[in-house]
C-alpha cells in the first residue's frame, strides 16, 4: 500500500531502539490525554478530528465561493500572518507550477508583514489587475493584516465602488469575537469561520487554508480525503509503528541527547513554504517556558552551497529531517549531446530527478557521518492527497512531541511581548505607563 514512509534508520548511533520501548508508556499517557482531551491546551483539539468533521456543505461552499472570486479576478490577495497564510501558501507552492498558474487564480500574500515598500509595490502592482482578497484572522486584531487590509479596502473601494469592492472580498475569522467580525458584518462580507478549537497553526485544513487553496485550483477534497486517512491511520496504528509517535518519541530522545536544533531539509524549492508552516507548528508549539527544539528549514541543494558547511562541520546540535517525495513526476533529461565539455558526459540521457536523488542519498550519509542524525519522511507524491496526509501527519505529531516536553502545545504567550512593546512606543491608548518605561530605556 501506498504510505508515508518514516524512516529512523540514519538516526546514527544516538538513538538506540530500547530507547523508544522506554518511551512507549509516556507515549501511550500521551495518546490517551488526546483520545480523551484531558491534558494541557485541550480545548484547542478541534483538528483532531476535524478532517472527518469537516461537512460536506462547508467544503462545497467553499468551493463555490473559490469559483465565485475565479470568476470575477486574477489575482487573490491572502491576507494573514502565521498560522493565517503559512499553511495554504505551503500547498499553494508544493502543488501549482514554479511559474505561472493556469489551473487557478494567481496568488499573492499580503499583512505578514510590516514592509510599507512591499505593500506600496503591491498596490501598484494589483492597479491593471483583476482583484480579489481572502482577509484571514482568528482573533481578528492582528495588526499587521489589519493594515494591510485597511489599504486594500480603500484601493479596491475606489477601483470598484463599495458595492463592487464588498464581492470581492472574503473574510475567514472568529465567529463571534474580533475587530474583523465586526467589519464583515458592518460590510457584509462572504465570510468563513474558523472554529473556536481550532488555533491559528493548526488551522491549514479548515476555510483558512482551504479558500486559498482551492482558488488556486488545487483538489481540496482530495486533500481532505489525505488528511481523514491519516487521522484514522494514525489513531489505529500501534503506538510504536505509529510513524507520528515514533518521530515525536525520536525528536524527544534526541533534544534529550544535546540535539536542540532540527533542521527540516527539502530537495524541492516548491516545498520551502512546507518548511515555513512547520517551524511555526513547532516553534510556537515547543519553544516555551525555556524549552523545545529549535526549528531551522534548509532547502537543498541550495543551501548545501550556504549552510552545508555549518551543517556537515559546525556545533554538533543538529538532527535533520529531510521530507521526501517518492514519485518526483516529471522525467526531465540531461541531453546527449555527444560532448563532454562540461565534463556532463557522464550524466548524458538521465534524469535531473536522479541527479537530485543521488545529492539527497550523498548528503544523508555524509551528514549522518559528521554526526548530524538524519531522520526521511518520504510521502508517494507530490499531491493534494498526500499534502493532506503529511499536514495532518505533522500537526498530530508536534502535538505528540509537545506533550512528552511537558509544555502545552496549543499556547503561544511568548509573542504578546513585542506585541505590548510595539503598541507602547506607537503611543496605542492604555499603554501609557509602558510607553514611558520603554523610552527611559
Ligand atoms: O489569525 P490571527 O489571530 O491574526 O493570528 C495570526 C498569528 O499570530 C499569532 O497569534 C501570534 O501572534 C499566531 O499564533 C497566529 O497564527
Amino acid at each position: 500500500m501506498e504510505q508515508l514512509f518514516f524512516d529512523d534508520g540514519m538516526a546514527g548511533s544516538l538513538l538506540r531502539q530500547h530507547e523508544l520501548e522506554d518511551l512507549k508508556a509516556q507515549l501511550e499517557a500521551v495518546d490517551r490525554m488526546l483520545d480523551e482531551k484531558d491534558g494541557p491546551g485541550s480545548e484547542f483539539l478541534g483538528w483532531l478530528d476535524w478532517p472527518t468533521q469537516l461537512e460536506t456543505t462547508e467544503l462545497k461552499r467553499i468551493h463555490k465561493v473559490a469559483e465565485h472570486l475565479q470568476g470575477l479576478a486574477d489575482v487573490l490577495v491572502v491576507i494573514g500572518i502565521g498560522g493565517s497564510y503559512l499553511g495554504a501558501r505551503a500547498a499553494i507552492e508544493m502543488l501549482t507550477p514554479a511559474f505561472g498558474n493556469s489551473k487557478g487564480m494567481e496568488i499573492q500574500y499580503a499583512g505578514h508583514h510590516l514592509n510599507g515598500d512591499y505593500l506600496k509595490e503591491l498596490l501598484a502592482y494589483l492597479e491593471n489587475k483583476q482583484v480579489a482578497v481572502n482577509v484571514i484572522s482568528k482573533s481578528g486584531t492582528t495588526t499587521e493584516p489589519a493594515i494591510a487590509f485597511r489599504l486594500i479596502k480603500e484601493m479596491m473601494e475606489r477601483k470598484y465602488g463599495k458595492s463592487g469592492a464588498k464581492e470581492r472580498v472574503v473574510v475567514t475569522t472568529d465567529s463571534a469575537r474580533g475587530a474583523l467580525k465586526n467589519l464583515a458584518d458592518k460590510e457584509g462580507y462572504e465570510t468563513f469561520v474558523i472554529p473556536d478549537d481550532i488555533g491559528g497553526r493548526y488551522s491549514v485544513l479548515t476555510p483558512v487554508g482551504l479558500l486559498p487553496i482551492a482558488a488556486a485550483g488545487i483538489d481540496i477534497e482530495a486533500m481532505m480525503r489525505g488528511a481523514r486517512e491519516a487521522q484514522a491511520l494514525y489513531l489505529d496504528q500501534p503506538i510504536l509503528d505509529n510513524a507520528c509517535y515514533r518521530y515525536a518519541a525520536i525528536r524527544n530522545i534526541l533534544h534529550r541527547k544535546g540535539k536542540t536544533t532540527e533542521v527540516l531539509a527539502t530537495f524541492d524549492p516548491a516545498f520551502q513554504y512546507l518548511g515555513e508552516w512547520w517551524k511555526q507548528l513547532f516553534g510556537e508549539s515547543e519553544g516555551k517556558d525555556h524549552m523545545g527544539i529549535f526549528p531551522a528549514s534548509l532547502q537543498m541543494t541550495t543551501d548545501l552551497h550556504s549552510m552545508g558547511q555549518y551543517v556537515q562541520d559546525g556545533q554538533r546540535i543538529l538532527f535533520e529531517t529531510m521530507v521526501l517525495v517518492a514519485d518526483n513526476g516529471q522525467e526531465l533529461l540531461i541531453p546527449d549531446t555527444g560532448e563532454d565539455d562540461d565534463g556532463l558526459g557522464y550524466l548524458a540521457g538521465k534524469p535531473v530527478s536522479l541527479v537530485n536523488h543521488k545529492a539527497m542519498e550523498g548528503t544523508a550519509m555524509a551528514h549522518m557521518d559528521g554526526g548530524v542524525p538524519v531522520l526521511k519522511i518520504t510521502i508517494p507524491e507530490k499531491s493534494a492527497y498526500w499534502t493532506g496526509h503529511l499536514f495532518y501527519f505533522f500537526m498530530k505529531a508536534c502535538a505528540v512531541s509537545g506533550y512528552l516536553l511537558g509544555v502545552n502545545p496549543f499556547n503561544q504567550p511568548g509573542v504578546e511581548a513585542y506585541k505590548a512593546n510595539m503598541f507602547a512606543l506607537l503611543g496605542k491608548p492604555g499603554s501609557e505607563t509602558l510607553k514611558e518605561e520603554l523610552e527611559r530605556r
